[in-house]
């Protein structure tokens, strides 16, 4: 026989299931022509590479025919290569069905359909699908789901926070690590989590301008997440919408029906705070869309007032987090403006928690005792517990039985959940987390270099006229010339050409100020040099920090004005020039973190130009002797402000003589080290504990290690590659490249651009190649192919030969593989109660149970295709034998289904009253923890608990292996 195809005989696509039943139209010239009629499609292959199998119905099967419904095939008949079935109808009578007239709409959904019809793949398809089934096990059964794939460091404080809050059904909190520490990563790494756990899909987040770009780019470049920037002309693609009623063009009927909401547009968004605050019309829109989870950077600029007055910003935001659930407010100074503004930012995330600013002050006022407490119990349980003092405060805020339970056996487990205890219920609370240098560790030396200048004299004419503030920006003073009058431009020139290897970033309060600095450095001394200020668009100033950071053909300095003290990474360079120094200590302390902060490989060198025995002298001097903040990142600047700002800028107006310019340089830093002191006891003590727990940490960064497994992932793709048609080629130790090929089985390939991809499967290296992607299971590329996989029939039954010596001939080897199906949101990540695998067995033909005996991995070695032409015979052949073997290893894993469920069930219960024990302890307390937290935990338990019973395995995939000779 030259084909094996003929005319009439009905065949199903391996790769496209869906097209249906197909029928063989024509079979000659080594091609093959099939028609697909459910589908309304042809194809033509070649008849020796044919994806397409065989299906002949059995004895007992079930036939569709139309207009005659379901009928039993009672026998079947060959006739010319075609098969005739006899078939029973429900009244007991039987009829003749030739097979063309089958239905075309044929579903054979699962493998032992699939099996039982002849419907079966090459063998390495099905090793594929079951390595699919594994991995994806694996990986939904991790705890680190989510923070796997994000092409980050693995940094302690970042991983526990991130999990922390991810943890958390709808988390609402404030990540106010210092400058510099990864607040941005963190809340990337928090969304990726939620995204892939389903807990949100909708993602807003609101940016100062100057930020956009440096977000869309962190999300897309570190954790594979494509947001889009919706600004006004984005925003008018979609909607049409004239507004203008005065135009002579607007026609009020017509323009609603253009009005469309652009917002549902896209599922994660980006928007410029500045532009959608201040537009209405927008701002409904916007509310409207419905969003799972809000982000909010640079969180100090939403003003508040306690008489009830607020900034627009914060009015938006205001509204926008009463509606969503989730919400991340980010600054790294979280008391910029006084407590007040820390208490308007705590509001927004829980206005029932923090109802008044008074109340708010007092509970602070609280921190340094509650902190001692947890010292105690933490440096010395066993003094500690032993001292009636202590104890009597214990028993202020513990219950009872917590006390006498640590009276009786304070061990390290009892010690950490009563600290934990405290902290959620008398400390700083479960929605602030904050880091430091100090705790985190591992950072670079500030230095500080003082250019003392001798000031002109047309600064000192001009001083009789001006107030202190103004007298510290002597470019405001000089007139028109004052770029050449300066003495500090001549020596930013003069440092600048002495260090022409040094990138150096200059920043200076004004835009002005900018503008004519970067004039004079590019054009009159010729200086690469680029400026950032608030006139350039968005896309103007991203230009001028890429201009920047460019190591090669670069700008040696980036001049900006205070813009460019937020949020930026200009960690590549080592050199600060501080042209002038703000007044608000947070503020140095943001321009200082442009260069302080992760990555930065040397010391941070900061340069203060200043005019001797002037204001400016004095500034230096109180920053460098009364904060200390060239030194150290300074946390208690605004208080020394609120108690020593007049005195200060009354001396910086030159009303004081040196000496008491002296002792009150020496006042303020006594009292700055006795804040920092009680800060370090109290509030930073606890809110540190709060915010990193080492040993939790480290066994997140211990799982994500062994979870990584990147020489399995290589593996993978190379068989994932070869089965799907994509050209894979070795790009360097561990690196490939992948490719669309022309033999693709599927017309794309998920998220494989057209041009292909290189990628490393190793951390280090992707973090130090920009150009590469980060390959981990969780990339977009991978995961994808594994839906792709999972989500149809693709080798999901196969048929092979293995030669075994102690085996006889003949033997018939049946395994299966079954996957764990929950019906509940992914959300409640109940897959971390059942085993990280799939379940497997082997039978032979004699019922017998041979998992433990046949590996999995030995029968891919030995597994031998089967021609496509001997297939149909040696189907029939052992249909018998596979029609007692299929129900037996069902009724296996239905035994297996209980132990399952039975185990996860107990794992499950005993962790959630533990919890819930912790919630009602939390709540008898303070109110940290709602009623209806305690009721949605209850709704949730009874959920998990209810998917967990029902959780059935499903068989996925079948190998049927004949022992040869
Ligand atoms: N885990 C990490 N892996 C790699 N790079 C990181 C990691 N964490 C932070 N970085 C880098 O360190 C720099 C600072 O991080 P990020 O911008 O998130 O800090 P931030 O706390 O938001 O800063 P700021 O207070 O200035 O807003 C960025 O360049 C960021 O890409």
């Amino acid at each position: 026989m030259s084909t094996i195809f003929i005319a009439g005989q009905r065949w199903i696509s391996n790769p496209e299931p869906d097209l249906g039943l197909g029928i063989i139209l024509e079979a000659q010239n080594r091609r093959v022509v099939i028609a697909f009629p459910a589908a309304e499609e042809e194809r033509t292959y070649a008849a020796a590479a044919a994806p397409l199998s065989r299906v002949l119905f059995q004895v007992g099967d079930d036939i569709d025919v139309p207009g005659q419904g379901r009928l039993v095939v009672k026998e079947q008949q060959e006739n010319s290569g075609c098969i005739v079935y006899f078939a029973e109808d429900e009244n007991g009578d039987i009829h003749p069905v030739p097979e063309q007239i089958l239905s075309a709409n044929i579903k054979l959904s699962n493998a032992k359909e699939r099996l039982l019809a002849g419907q079966v793949e090459h063998h390495r398809r099905f090793e594929l699908r079951a390595a699919t089934l594994e991995q994806q096990n694996t990986c939904k059964a991790a705890s680190t789901l989510g923070l796997l794939g994000p092409r980050v460091q693995l940094l302690p404080h970042q991983l526990y926070i991130a999990a922390e809050v991810a943890s958390r059904a709808a988390p609402r909190v404030l990540l106010a690590d210092e400058v510099g520490l990864g607040k941005t990563i963190e809340a990337g790494l928090i969304i990726h989590q939620l995204l892939l756990l389903e807990r949100a899909k909708r993602v807003l987040i609101l940016l100062p301008d100057s930020l956009v770009h440096q977000w869309l780019v962190e999300m897309l470049r570190r954790f594979n997440l494509k947001f889009s920037i919706f600004n006004e002309a984005r925003c008018r693609q979609v909607d049409q919408y004239e507004d203008d009623p005065s135009s002579i063009f607007f026609d009020e009927e017509e323009s609603k029906e253009k009005e469309e909401n652009p917002f549902e547009d896209a599922q994660l968004v980006i928007c410029p705070l500045s532009w959608i605050s201040g537009h209405e019309r927008r701002q409904g829109q916007l509310m409207e869309a419905g969003w799972d989870m809000l982000v909010v950077d640079e969180a100090h600029h939403l003003h508040w007032q306690e008489d009830g007055s607020s900034s627009a910003e914060y009015q938006l935001v205001e509204r926008l987090s009463a509606e969503i659930p989730s919400v991340l407010l980010l600054t790294a100074t979280p008391e910029n403006a006084g407590i007040d503004g820390h208490f308007a930012r705590l509001r927004l995330l829980d206005p029932a928690r923090y109802p008044s600013l008074d109340a708010f002050r007092a509970e602070q006022s609280q921190y340094e005792g509650i902190s001692e407490l947890i010292q105690g119990l933490l440096d010395h349980p066993s003094e500690s517990l032993a001292d009636s003092n202590f104890t009597a405060k214990l028993s202020e805020l513990l219950e009872p039985a917590q006390l006498a339970a640590l009276a009786t056996k304070p061990d390290a487990t009892l010690i950490e959940k009563v600290v934990r205890d405290l902290l959620d219920r008398f400390g700083t609370g479960r929605m602030l987390f904050r880091n430091t240098r100090a705790s985190v560790g591992g950072f670079p030396q500030r230095v500080l270099h003082e250019h003392p200048l001798d000031a002109p004299a047309e600064y000192q004419a001009a001083l009789a006229l001006v107030d202190e503030e103004s007298a510290l920006h002597p470019e405001l003073l000089l007139g028109d010339t004052w770029i050449k009058l300066d003495p500090r431009v001549a020596w930013v020139e003069r440092f600048l050409l002495q260090h022409p290897d040094e990138k150096v970033l200059l920043i200076c309060s004004t835009m002005n100020t900018a503008r004519d600095l970067e004039l004079q450095l590019r054009v009159r001394r010729g200086i690469a040099s680029a400026v950032f200020v608030e006139e350039l668009s968005l896309i103007e100033r991203d230009r001028a920090a890429a201009y920047f950071a460019d190591p090669e053909d670069g700008a040696q300095v980036l001049i900006c004005s205070e813009i460019g003290s937020e949020g930026r990474n200009f960690q590549f360079a080592q050199h600060l020039v501080l042209f002038d120094l703000p007044l608000n200590p947070d503020l140095l302390e943001q321009r200082i973190g442009r260069l302080d902060r992760i990555g930065q490989l040397g010391d941070v060198n900061l340069h203060v130009p200043y005019y001797q025995d002037s204001g400016q002298e004095k500034l230096l001097s109180w920053y460098r002797d009364a904060l200390a903040i060239f030194s150290q990142p300074c946390t208690v600047g605004n208080a020394l402000m609120l108690e020593f700002g007049g005195e200060l800028l009354a001396a910086l107006g030159g009303k004081q003589n040196t000496s008491a310019f002296d002792d009150l340089i020496s006042r303020a830093s006594v009292k700055a080290e006795e804040l920092a002191l009680s800060l370090r006891n109290g509030r930073n003590r606890l809110l540190e504990l709060n915010s990193c727990n080492p040993a939790r940490a480290a066994e997140l960064i211990t799982s994500l290690e062994s979870e990584q497994r990147s020489d399995s992932l290589a593996e993978y793709v190379g068989i994932l590659s070869d089965q799907f048609g994509l050209v894979h080629e070795d790009h360097s130790d561990n690196a490939v490249i992948l490719r669309p090929g022309d033999h693709m089985i599927t017309e794309a390939f998920p998220h494989l651009p057209e041009d292909g991809i290189t990628g490393t499967f190793d951390r280090d290296r992707a973090l130090s190649r920009e150009d590469m992607a980060y390959f981990s299971w969780e990339h977009p590329l991978i995961s994808g192919g594994m839906d792709l996989i999972m989500s149809s029939d693709f080798g999901s039954t196969t048929v092979c030969t293995i030669a075994v010596k102690g085996l006889k001939a003949g033997t018939l080897l049946l395994e299966a593989f079954f996957s764990p199906s929950l019906q509940a949101p992914p959300w409640l990540q109940l897959h971390r109660y059942l085993p990280a695998q799939s379940f497997r067995l082997v039978i032979d033909h004699q019922q017998r149970n041979l998992t433990a005996n046949v590996a999995h991995k030995k029968l891919n070695q030995l597994a031998q295709g089967i021609k496509k032409t001997v297939m149909p015979a040696l189907l029939r052949e052992v249909r018998s034998s596979l029609t007692s073997m299929i129900p037996h290893v069902e009724s296996l894993a239905e035994t297996a289904t209980k132990e399952w469920v039975s185990t996860a069930l107990a794992q499950y219960q005993s962790d959630r009253s533990a919890e819930r024990q912790r919630l009602q302890a939390l709540m008898s307390r303070n109110p940290h923890i709602s009623p209806a937290e305690l009721e949605s935990f209850d709704a949730e338990t009874l959920l998990g608990k209810d998917a967990l019973g029902n959780m059935q395995l499903n068989m996925s995939a079948l190998r049927l292996a004949i022992v040869s000779q």
